[in-house]
């Protein structure tokens, strides 16, 4: 059986309207999630906000989906499970106001991701009881990227939630590089991330620093450092069957997850 990490680096896609956006220069969200990916980020969060009617959210989510093809790293879509489903996505993040956690697993193929926002312990064991392959915790620090959050629950909120379930907890929320190390040190498995690349001056050397701050490689799991040459059967239900998902096997470490039924 092969078990791969899930990837500890989440890089979530900044839908922003441009002139809105309250910091930074805000890249075009395909722009910055390439330069993100030729870093050597392995996994893209696609987050098409409200504003976004579902045949744009398509039609970015098949955009991104064909980079993280390109680059061998895989794709999540939030929210909205049918727009994963309608470009082979890799699996969803889902929270409190979105399709439950159960009711998303009996609909996507076996092998998929699905994340869970908790924000505590015991919603961390729901989610871990519907069915989560991870867990995004937070806010763990004030963020200017998403309103109508309740309090930071900082680097103590996180570090229970860590010790309440053995699902791999990616932290979100206000997270920099140097942010990004405290929180590894606090039981997190990851971190996502929206502003820190999406804002940046330069969003590759901010992938490579936040990758560097969680103990990923940028060229790690990369058989090279260019971009991903794909060959016949190395297709995204292949690589998500390596990557992880279907919460029934796991093992200790629970960063490493097993897919279902593989030899
Ligand atoms: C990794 C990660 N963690 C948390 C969230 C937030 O999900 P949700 O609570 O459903 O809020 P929206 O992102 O949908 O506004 C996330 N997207 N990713
Ligand atoms: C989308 C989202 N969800 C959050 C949560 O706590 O549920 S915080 C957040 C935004 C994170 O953006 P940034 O990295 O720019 O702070
Ligand atoms: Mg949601």
């Amino acid at each position: 059986m092969r078990a791969t990490r899930l990837p500890r680096l989440h890089v979530i896609t900044d839908t922003r309207v441009l002139d809105a956006a309250p910091v930074g220069p805000l890249h075009d969200p395909i722009i910055a999630t390439e330069a993100a990916l030729a870093a050597g980020a392995r996994l893209v969060q696609i987050r098409p906000e409200d504003h976004y009617t579902d045949r744009a959210a398509f039609d970015l989510a098949a955009a991104i989906a064909a980079l993280c093809d390109q680059y061998g790293a895989a794709c999540l879509v939030n929210d909205r499970v049918h727009i994963a489903q309608a470009v082979g996505a890799d699996g969803v993040h889902l929270g409190a106001d979105d399709l439950p956690i159960d009711a998303a697993r009996r609909i996507l193929p076996p092998a998929s991701i699905i994340g869970g926002t908790a924000r505590d312990p015991e919603s961390a064991r729901a989610a871990r009881r519907a069915g989560a392959t991870y867990l995004g915790v937070g806010p763990v620090w004030g963020t200017t990227t998403k309103t109508g959050l309740p309090q930071p629950i900082g680097l103590e909120g996180l570090a229970a939630v860590c010790e309440a379930v053995d699902l791999p907890v990616i932290a979100i929320g206000g997270i920099t590089a140097e942010r990004a190390a405290l929180c590894r040190a606090a039981g997190a498995h990851g971190v996502a991330v929206v502003g820190a690349i999406a804002a940046a001056a330069d969003p590759r050397q901010a992938t490579v620093e936040l990758l560097e701050a969680v103990g990923e490689s940028p060229t790690a799991g990369r058989e090279d450092d260019s971009r991903n040459t794909r060959t016949a059967g190395d297709s995204r239900s292949e690589r998500v069957r390596a990557v992880g998902a279907g919460h029934t096997e796991e093992t200790p470490d629970t960063g490493l997850l097993r897919g279902v039924g593989r030899a």
